[in-house]
């Protein structure tokens, strides 16, 4: 089974992309749906442990949890440190089942895919990507985000020029839905040709 691994900075179109090449039939693993998962389990009592007053109905509320972090770095570090183990556990086990059920391909939605080293352990990297302007827009127009969050989370993200000149592929999605579909298309196209291990 081939692994690609996909990344990109906040609101570059990573999860749009992954949609693509789920219609082609690859099974899709997304890094932040993991997360959110494990704050409705896993995740809950060591989070809570760490940062008290952010669950509520034994859930972690994101909206505290984000509070929390706001202007705080090393409570980033802090999180990271709980959450990151549990969602590799998770990744892995997604993999052992793709395997097993006879996949050609299987896609991994990283955001921190260079940041956590990630990238060695795939056969090739897709690199969401779009013009700055257009990324920022996307991201304050979602509810609940500041520019100050904005901000925080980039900080923690390797530049988006940095992730494409370490990619395999980039996906410009700066330029409508049917243009990347098509990128997705060749490269699907292309990883079957090459095969395995590109890095
Ligand atoms: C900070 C939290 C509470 C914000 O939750 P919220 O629902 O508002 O946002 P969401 O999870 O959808 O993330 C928004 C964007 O920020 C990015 N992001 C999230 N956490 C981080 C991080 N630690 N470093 C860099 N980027 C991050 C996401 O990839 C996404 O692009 C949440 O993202 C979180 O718990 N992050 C820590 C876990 C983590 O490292 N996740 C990254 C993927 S493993
Ligand atoms: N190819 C595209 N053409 C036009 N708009 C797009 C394209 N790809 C993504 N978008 C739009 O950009 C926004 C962000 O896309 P998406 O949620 O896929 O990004 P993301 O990288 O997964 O975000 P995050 O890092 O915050 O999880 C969405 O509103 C989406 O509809």
């Amino acid at each position: 089974m081939i692994v690609i691994g996909l990344t990109g900075s906040i609101g570059m179109g990573k999860s749009t992309t992954a949609q693509f090449f789920s219609e082609h039939g690859v099974p899709v693993h997304n890094a932040d749906q993991a997360v959110h998962a494990l704050y409705r389990g896993k995740a809950v009592d060591p989070v809570e442990a760490a940062f008290p007053g952010v669950s509520r109905d034994g859930v972690i509320d994101r909206m505290r949890l984000g509070k929390a972090l706001a202007g705080k770095p090393e409570n980033f570090q802090k999180l990271e440190a709980i959450v990151h183990p549990l969602v590799f556990e998770a990744r892995q086990a997604f993999l052992k089942k793709a395997e097993a059920d006879g996949a050609e391909m299987a896609l991994l939605d990283i955001p921190l895919l260079f940041e956590t080293g990630g990238d060695r352990d795939v056969d090739c990297v897709v690199v969401a990507s779009c013009d700055a302007a257009t990324q920022r827009q996307r991201v304050l127009e979602r509810r609940g985000m500041t520019v100050e969050k904005f901000e925080n989370i980039l900080k923690r993200q390797m530049p988006d020029s940095e992730k494409r000149a370490r990619a395999d592929y980039t996906v410009d999605t700066g330029q409508g839905f049917d243009g990347a579909r098509r990128a997705v298309d060749a490269i699907i196209a292309d990883i079957r040709t090459k095969g395995k291990k590109q890095r």
